[in-house]
């Protein structure tokens, strides 16, 4: 089966391309060169010359803080490149496995949120992620939409390695609180969507639709931050942990918004693979052995 993919350099695209990498799937990696999407018609093109069986999108414009400067950028990018893809997909009757965010929701619950539940994205980047699944379910019909959060992986910029990067350099570090949600493991998403590619290669079908992915297990930024130096210390990246301080969103003062409670319900993606995902303990423990195996401190990113 020949699958194109969206974002293929991103932290999600490169697992995607780890775990499809072999002879079960013909895969068109697509990155900034050969789709630039602020030009949505550019990723129409991407799709329909390259006569692909299932696309999955797995870029978009993530930089939280640039995109309140940057609006127009981040709506072609998250916003109007997907409503293409959307239009394409559709045009050829093919599936679109699309990855979206927590940060739709404003975080102001105080239960797990459902697919159903009501979005308020408190910043552009939120908003334009929204534009983009809002355009896939208002024009396309074959659209599955995992919407997952704080994903962390091997590859890419992430909240795991920058807390590495400060943690080497600073002897203390605040971090905050305030605002809970779960850390999802890259490889993890990768592999839901490995599961759903193969149901649609073997039956022809999938139950469409938006479901929320996450690993299992809820925490603060602060708790990740602890979390991450007590396992970096325990597999040898530092040889000692930054005092870790719990600090309020307000004395981190930054230009997005943040959700407070952005936790994801994810027992409908559960009952559709039959099991939970696993803990983001176990993703954060299998990232930094694959780390250390190359060296991370030598990457530009
Ligand atoms: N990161 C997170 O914490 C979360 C992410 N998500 C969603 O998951 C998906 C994957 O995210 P993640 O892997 O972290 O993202 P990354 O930022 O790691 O990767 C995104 C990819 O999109 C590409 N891209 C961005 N702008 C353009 C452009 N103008 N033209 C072509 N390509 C572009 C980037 O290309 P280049 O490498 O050239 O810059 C990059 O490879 C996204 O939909 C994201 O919204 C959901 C929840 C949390
Ligand atoms: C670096 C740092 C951040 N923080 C805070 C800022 C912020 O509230 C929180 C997380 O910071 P980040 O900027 O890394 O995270 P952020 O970019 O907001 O992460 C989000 O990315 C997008 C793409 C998503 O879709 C979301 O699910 C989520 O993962 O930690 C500290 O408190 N101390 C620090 O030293
Ligand atoms: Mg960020």
């Amino acid at each position: 089966m020949r699958v194109l993919l969206f974002g293929a350099n991103g932290q999600v695209g490169r697992a995607c391309q780890e775990l499809m990498a072999g002879p079960e799937f013909e895969l068109l990696p697509i990155t900034r060169r050969e789709a630039d999407l602020s030009n949505p018609a550019e990723a129409y093109e991407a799709v329909v010359s390259r006569e692909p069986q299932l696309v999955i999108n797995a870029s978009a414009y993530t930089a939280v803080d640039k995109a309140e400067s940057e609006p127009e950028l981040a709506q072609s990018v998250n916003g109007d490149s997907v409503a293409a893809m959307g239009k394409a997909c559709a045009k050829v009757d093919i599936p679109l496995i699309h990855i979206s965010t927590d940060y739709v929701f404003d975080g102001q619950g105080s239960k797990p949120y459902k697919e159903e539940d009501p979005v308020n994205p408190m910043g552009v980047y939120g908003a334009t992620k929204l534009a983009g699944e809002q355009a896939l379910e208002a024009g396309s019909n074959k659209v599955v939409i995992l919407r997952s959060s704080w994903v962390f992986g091997e590859y890419g910029s992430n909240f795991v390695k920058t807390m590495l990067r400060l943690g080497a350099s600073r002897p203390e570090l605040g971090v905050v609180s305030d605002q809970v949600g779960k850390p999802t493991y890259a490889t993890d998403i990768a592999s839901v969507i490995l599961s759903l590619t193969r149901i649609y290669r073997d039956t022809g079908d999938l139950p469409w639709g938006i479901y929320h992915c996450s690993n299992q297990g809820t925490c603060s930024w602060y708790d990740f931050a602890c979390e991450i130096f007590n396992q970096a210390e325990s597999q040898g990246f530092l040889e000692s942990s930054p005092a870790v301080k719990p600090i309020t969103t307000g004395q981190y003062p930054t230009p997005a918004a943040r959700p407070a409670y952005s936790v994801l319900d994810c027992s409908k993606l559960e009952r559709l693979l039959g099991a939970p995902l696993s803990h983001w303990q176990v993703g954060l423990e299998r990232m930094l052995s694959h780390l250390a195996a190359s060296a991370w401190l030598g990457e530009s990113k």
